[in-house]
């Protein structure tokens, strides 16, 4: 500590610094040195955390985090010989109404009018040691729909059913097919496709599509940055277990925001003049930003309802939408993220604010 004060250039700063790091296990303040002192207090908190305990490790060495990719990729077929052929009541989606990326296959199996199609049940919201599961006995979680396909307590059931040596994150959403009792496909740009186009015959809105033929390559191409900077942005952001990987995925979501932004500047949807399905992808994570990403994700540059007059002028309009609305459970939204992520938030404070009031005409 006497070091400190008598070399340091600015020995408050340096004081408080090395007062709030995470124990550094192999040195003591005394044997300090003036060049570990000195990258101290310029980048105090560039410190990589490889010696954090294995409970705040989600992410790669370098402090990154990297989703894994689906493994179910199975698809719904009207083909007569199809594995997963398309018939009505064959299939079950399973979703959290937290997840952003099952939020798109409610949307778009609400927006087929796919509800007497294709059952649908819904995890609570808590995703604990053994990942995603349904209510304990006693609990009547709202918003919560039991299993009656598997009678499933966790989703990872599921997962062993449809492979006994399954080894990966037992995520939602997935597609159920009931006949063959499996996975038909875990990965969530997938299922919306397949909802899209597949069960046409039992639609209430056969013909319509999200992924129209002459948009295609417009959509896919606003999908790729999309997913990267600010989908998955948000999360590499959050995740990051080094400040150098928070930064500059921090960047990127608002890079990403601007682009969004200038392009809803004189448009009404993100691609040609038709509400696609480049809109529900971005939309499941705007719909989250103010009231969860902004604060629990530390991306904190800016809020939709201030910032983003656009894309707040945006999400209101895709909001009410028909059927969207019905899709948006806030109180799983918040205590999914405030309460799962004690690595964040130990606590399990969840804070107020549910973000902008989108039900304002535009
Ligand atoms: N690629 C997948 C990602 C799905 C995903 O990561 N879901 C998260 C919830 S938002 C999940 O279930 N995580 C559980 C876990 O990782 O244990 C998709 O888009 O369908």
């Amino acid at each position: 500590m006497v070091l400190i004060f008598r070399y340091g250039p600015r020995p408050a700063f340096i004081f408080k610094t090395v007062c709030s790091l995470r124990p550094v296990k192999t040195h003591s303040f005394a044997f300090l040195s003036l060049k570990t002192l000195s990258t101290m207090s310029a980048g105090a908190a560039k410190q990589d955390n490889k010696d954090l305990a294995p409970i705040f490790k989600w992410a790669s060495n370098d402090g990154e985090f990297r989703r894994q990719d689906s493994s179910f990729r199975g698809v719904v077929s009207r083909e007569p010989n199809a594995t997963f052929r398309a018939e009505p009541g064959r299939y079950h989606l399973y979703v959290s109404w937290a997840c952003p990326w099952a939020h798109r296959t409610v949307i778009v199996r609400a927006l087929k009018g796919l509800e007497d199609v294709i059952g649908l049940s819904v995890v609570h919201y808590l995703l604990g040691d053994g990942g995603w599961r349904f209510d304990l006995p006693g609990e009547k979680t709202p918003g919560v729909v039991p299993d009656t396909v598997n009678e499933a307590q966790y989703l990872r059931e599921l997962y062993f059913k449809a492979d006994p040596e399954y080894s990966g994150r037992y995520t939602v959403p997935v597609l159920w097919d009931k006949k063959h009792g499996t996975i038909v496909n875990n990965e969530s740009s997938e299922i919306i496709r397949i909802l899209n186009t597949a069960f046409d015959e039992w639609s209430t809105a056969p013909g319509v599509t999200y992924y129209p033929k002459d948009l295609a390559s417009q959509i896919d191409e606003v999908n790729t940055w999309v997913y990267d900077q600010i989908n998955n942005g948000v999360y590499k952001a959050g995740f990051a277990t080094s400040q150098t990987a928070y930064e500059s995925n921090y960047a990127k979501v608002f890079d990403g925001l601007a682009r969004v932004e200038s392009l809803l500047a004189n448009r009404k949807w993100l691609v040609g003049d038709r509400f696609t399905e480049a809109d529900i992808r971005l939309w499941t994570t705007i719909v989250r930003f103010d009231p969860v990403y902004h604060t629990h994700f530390k991306c904190n540059g800016g809020t939709i309802t201030h910032d983003y007059p656009n894309i707040l002028r945006w999400a209101r309009q895709v909001y009410q939408t028909p059927k969207i609305k019905e899709t948006v459970n806030m109180m799983h939204i918040k205590r999914h993220y405030y309460m799962s992520h004690i690595q964040i938030n130990p606590y399990r404070i969840v804070p107020e604010w549910d973000g902008p009031d989108l039900d304002i005409k535009v």
